[in-house]
């Protein structure tokens, strides 16, 4: 139904920069879902734009070929006018919204496209039921957590009946049991309507057993389409499922759990020891929260909540959208308003700090990492961190220009960025709020190591994320939170295998005593020595 020929985008004309994409040749067929991956910064989010027209009207930057839609070229129309035909949901779901409530968003772009009433009110009703968020229908936008306003901004989409659905990172502010619910909703709408969907997402392991076929972008502007396991075979991003794969020599590549559990069943590993703790020798308790209750509307976001955290130690916060994570971030930071009790960072509470003594002590990443950075180029923000925050951001994604723009950044080059100036500072207690979004997966292994290595100097780290792959890589310890309460906590090679919403999946493969792909291939290559 939509078909892009020949589309080169070029962002910046110098002689010496090349294009975005270049040259790429894409038909989306009707009722299919379509994955687009690759690499932080390829030019994911650049190809949707050229879909949905957002790309170079709004962008910058020039576009040469053509972009049919049901064989006539669209380059002429606006995306207000491709609406009717291709919803879009971008990286920054609450960027879009543009009423005030819930319902009203829902209903925003049905009355742009002139329907009547009741069929509006019975897709709001349909729409609300299907992305579980019913009880928020009344709910102020701004008042939603992250993952409540990815599933609003999708349902405001859904309920226009596009024929094709673009997505960017449509699960990355999601916990894992809502992002398989919207998956399997999308799968229904490709199945059952022949809805396309073409979505750009970096959590491989959690969309690849529902994609028809995958696209891959390669860093050079071409585009690689094919059959998911073919593609993955050579892909440079590839989901935990796959590494096993590679590593345990099968083919063709398990694609899901269920069948890497078949191919695993000959496979004869010696369990690896207990995960390393982060630091040897004495442990200091560097944040110790006692009774902390946080108001959010009438609400208790969180409720009574005890939390300690100490040198050495990576502790990931786990648990549903709205469980209260970032209000607990917030309000162990000092910056939000708490009801009652009380947070000890080495001796101060951080409420009582002003902004700069507060920074030195607890770094906070918020969700959104733009709310960090308000200067002109790469290189200015750089500056402003001092010594070291290049060489942290190199880490992290290497080869940003120094002259870009923060705007002009990839979502996970901002993160990145953002995430250099916290970390520069060095503060001894470092709280970050979903850090992986927009990240592939070697950037999330630099940011693991990144954040062990703070450990092992003597740093406490929690991390709120939905990423399970990502805390099997981090994490010693794990804390649940639900409806604003501590549900559990404890070693993350415990709590994560306990439960089949967290556990990753090398463990629902090998079983309890497997978390990580690097364990396996120890295990194997030990196995192999000792032949
Ligand atoms: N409006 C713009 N002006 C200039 N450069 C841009 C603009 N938008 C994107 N870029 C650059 O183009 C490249 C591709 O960006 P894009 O956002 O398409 O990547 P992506 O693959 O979606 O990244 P991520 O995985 O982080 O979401 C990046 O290097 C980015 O800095
Ligand atoms: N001003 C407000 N009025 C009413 N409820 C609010 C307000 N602000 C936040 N909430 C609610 O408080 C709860 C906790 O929100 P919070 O952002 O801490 O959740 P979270 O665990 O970080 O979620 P996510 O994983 O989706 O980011 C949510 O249910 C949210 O809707």
């Amino acid at each position: 139904m939509i078909e892009l020929r020949g589309v080169t985008v070029t962002y910046d004309e110098s002689a010496t920069s090349r294009p975005v994409l270049d040259g790429v040749d894409l038909t989306v067929e009707e009722g299919e879902l379509l994955l687009l991956s690759g690499p932080t910064g390829v030019g994911k989010s650049t190809l949707l734009g050229v879909v949905t027209g957002l790309v170079p009207r709004f962008s910058g930057g020039v576009l040469r070929g053509d972009v049919l839609l049901d064989g006539e070229s669209v380059l002429g129309v606006p995306p207000r006018e491709r609406a009717h035909h291709v919803g879009y949901v971008g990286q920054d779901p609450a960027a879009g919204f543009v009423t005030d409530t819930v319902e009203e968003e829902l209903a925003y772009g049905m009355e742009q496209l002139g329907l009547p009433g009741d069929t509006m009110r019975r897709r709001v009703e349909e729409t609300l039921d299907l992305l579980g968020v019913a009880d928020l229908r009344h709910r102020d936008l701004r008042t939603l957590s992250g993952g409540q306003q990815q599933r609003v901004a999708i349902g405001s989409v859904l309920t226009m009946h596009p024929r094709l659905l673009v997505l960017d990172e449509p699960t990355s502010a999601l916990d894992p049991t809502a992002a398989e619910e919207v998956l399997a909703t999308l799968t229904r709408l490709v199945h059952d309507l022949g809805v396309s969907v073409l979505l750009a997402e970096h959590r491989l392991e959690r969309v690849v057993p529902f994609a028809d076929r995958m696209c891959l972008l390669t860093g050079d502007g071409r585009l690689e389409v094919g059959e998911p396991a073919v593609v993955l075979e050579h892909s440079p991003v590839a989901p935990p499922i796959v590494e096993l794969g590679r590593a345990a020599g099968w083919r063709p590549l398990p694609l899901s759990v269920r069948e890497g559990r078949r191919r695993a069943r000959g496979l004869d590993l010696v369990a690896p020891v207990a995960f390393a703790p982060g630091a040897t020798g004495a442990r200091e308790v560097l944040l110790e929260a006692r009774g902390l209750t946080v108001l959010r509307g009438r609400r208790a976001a969180v409720d009574g909540v005890d939390l300690r955290l100490e040198s050495g130690r990576v502790t990931a916060l786990m648990g549903r959208n709205g469980a209260g994570k970032s209000t607990l971030l917030w309000a162990l930071q000092g910056s939000l308003a708490r009801q009652a009790g009380r947070v000890d960072v080495t001796g101060a509470d951080p409420a009582d700090l002003d902004d700069a003594s507060r920074r030195e002590r607890v770094g906070l990443l918020p969700q959104n990492p733009a709310d960090l950075l308000y200067l002109e180029t790469v290189a200015q923000e750089c500056a402003a961190g001092g010594a070291g925050t290049r060489e942290l951001l190199d880490r992290l994604v290497p080869g940003i220009p120094d002259d870009t723009h923060p705007r002009d950044l990839s979502e996970g080059q901002r993160l990145a960025l953002a995430l250099a100036l916290v970390l520069v500072a060095r503060p001894r207690v470092l709280l970050l709020d979903e850090p992986t979004r927009g990240l592939d997966y070697a950037a999330k292994a630099a940011l693991a190591d990144l954040l062990r290595g703070l450990a092992r100097e003597g740093h406490a780290v929690l991390v709120c994320t939905h990423d399970v792959e990502f805390v099997a890589a981090a994490a010693d310890d794990v804390v649940v939170l639900a409806e604003g309460e501590v549900v559990s906590s404890g070693p993350a090679a415990q709590v994560l295998p306990a439960s089949p919403a967290f556990a990753p999946q090398v463990t629902k493969v090998l079983g309890a005593d497997w978390l990580r792909v690097g364990d396996v291939e120890a295990a194997l290559a030990a196995a192999g020595g000792a032949r």
